[in-house]
């Protein structure tokens, strides 16, 4: 099948290059120069597992290549819409103008038989009108919506294989069923489940799961205040709630909350579309999982500053940590970055490291103090704020991290470090002032 993605982000870049490992021949197509030339030289402009290397194999096969110029979809049939809806500042719905766009450029180039396919995640009433605009183009193409619900750090094997396949598509739409069979034929021979649906149903579906996850990190965060009220231990209560099949342990890790480039923005995009379809009191749950997830950040700055004796000015904080999760460097409304800006507001002295996501950090917040190493942040500092859990930081020997700040304190904002082991070795180490692992120990943050 001969393809085309509008729009090479974090989504379009994986689902091109995934497309393409399938045996499929792809053309990627964005605005932005800069990322098309580092494309087409096999170079991911953001970080993700194992995308380097499927670029780099889909390019040297000849199926894969990226342009800006528009006029490179005619060879292709199915047509798929990668491009940014972000959340418009005044009425937190989405912005659909780059959808829009997306669509318009692809009108002068669609052929009779090709299928334009939205994968953005748009307000529910949008394939609809987007697929009135393209039929009144007159082309013969048509339109289909088919969500995608990649999560980042994972994302090239949920393309590959993903949980589910929804198609959203016009009334007896059967040739458009067909392509998309034919796109996903790997998927399918796994025996993914497909959703073939209307589009207000595809749409929904998308919204609908990501108003679902965003709950239930909000339960477990609200547990978490509750917890540390009572002295209880909140990720204990995760695990043994999370033995019932029925709730599941996944999404019940209670920290910092969630962040990044969609979770956030979706559930208020859903909340806006809501309010304008009269239905808005049905979702107003939302209102308070978006409320319990920004008191996290909040609580998080307060338990630091204890930490240091009530005044963070002038306190030298080692911040590790700046993704909104651990293998991304998206910094897109994450948590940790909004407790570096906070602390840094406060007047501390932040000093702020992530294994991948200093370069997005720094383009977003160029005024906080970044180093490349854990050591360089942690040296000298009156306490450390561990903000996004990646593997290394889990793995950080709490002796040597001990030996090199100035006051034992670590705030374990994600519940990622043994408060036992952290504990142990700060007592052996310099038992008058131990590690003092908030989170882990005393429910805290967890
Ligand atoms: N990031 C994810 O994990 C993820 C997962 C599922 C769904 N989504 C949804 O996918 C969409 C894209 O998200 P993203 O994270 O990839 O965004 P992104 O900002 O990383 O990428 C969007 C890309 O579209 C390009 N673009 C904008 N207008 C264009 C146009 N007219 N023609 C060609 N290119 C254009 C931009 O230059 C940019 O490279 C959003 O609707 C998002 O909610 C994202
Ligand atoms: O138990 C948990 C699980 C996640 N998080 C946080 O929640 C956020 C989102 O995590 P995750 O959902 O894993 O990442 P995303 O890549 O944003 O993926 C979500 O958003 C995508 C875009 O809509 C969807 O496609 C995915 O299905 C959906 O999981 C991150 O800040 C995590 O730190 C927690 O705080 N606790």
């Amino acid at each position: 099948m001969k393809i085309s993605v509008i729009g090479c982000g974090y989504l379009g870049a994986v689902h091109a290059a995934c497309m393409a490992d399938l045996g499929h021949e792809v053309v990627g197509v964005d605005v932005d120069a800069a990322k098309v030339a580092l494309l087409s030289a096999g170079t991911p402009p953001f970080f993700e597992p194992g995308l380097p290397e499927l670029l780099r194999s889909a390019i040297a096969s000849g199926r894969l290549s990226f342009t800006t110029d528009i006029s490179a979809v005619r060879e292709a049939t199915v047509h798929f819409i990668a491009v940014g809806t972000p959340q418009l500042a005044q009425t937190a719905a989405l912005d659909l103008r780059y959808v829009d766009a997306a669509v318009e450029g692809l009108l002068p180039h669609l052929r009779d038989g090709d299928l334009v396919v939205g994968k953005s995640t748009v307000p529910v009433g949008t394939a609809a009108r987007l697929a009135e605009l393209v039929r009144s183009a007159g082309s013969g193409a048509t339109l289909a919506w088919n969500p995608e619900f990649l999560r980042e750090g994972f994302a090239v094997k949920d393309t590959l294989a993903p949980d589910r396949l929804v198609y959203g598509l016009a009334p007896g739409d059967s040739v458009g069923e067909r392509l998309l069979d034919s796109v996903y034929a790997s998927a399918l021979a796994l025996g993914t489940p497909k959703v073939v649906a209307d589009f207000a149903t595809a749409e929904l579906v998308k919204v609908a799961a990501n108003a679902f996850l965003a709950p239930k990190i909000s339960f477990i965060n609200a547990m978490a205040e509750v917890a540390e009220a009572t002295g209880a231990d909140v990720t204990q209560l995760a695990d043994a709630i999370g033995y019932d099949a029925r709730i599941g342990r996944k999404f019940l890790n209670a920290g910092l909350g969630f962040g990044g480039g969609c979770l956030p923005k979706d559930i208020r995009g859903f909340m806006a579309r809501a309010e304008e379809l009269g239905v808005d009191q049905a979702l107003s749950f939302l209102r308070e999982v978006d409320s319990i997830n920004l008191r996290r950040r909040g609580r998080m700055v307060d338990l630091v500053t204890e930490v240091v004796g009530g005044d963070v000015a002038g306190k030298r904080i080692a911040v590790l940590g700046l993704a909104f999760k651990p293998d991304s460097d998206d910094v897109r409304d994450s948590p940790a970055i909004d407790v570096a800006v906070r602390l840094a507001a406060l007047g501390a002295d932040v000093v702020a490291t992530d294994p991948e996501a200093l370069e997005t950090s720094r383009r977003r917040f160029p005024d906080l103090n970044y180093v490349a190493s854990v050591d360089d942040a942690v040296r000298g500092a009156d306490a450390v704020a561990l903000l996004t859990e990646w593997k290394t930081y889990r793995a950080l020997d709490p002796t040597l991290v001990g030996s090199a700040v100035a006051t034992r304190a670590i705030v374990d904002g994600r519940n990622c470090l043994d408060p036992v082991q952290w504990r142990a070795a700060g007592g052996c180490t310099e038992p008058s002032a131990p590690l003092n692992v908030l989170a882990g120990a005393n429910t805290q943050m967890r």
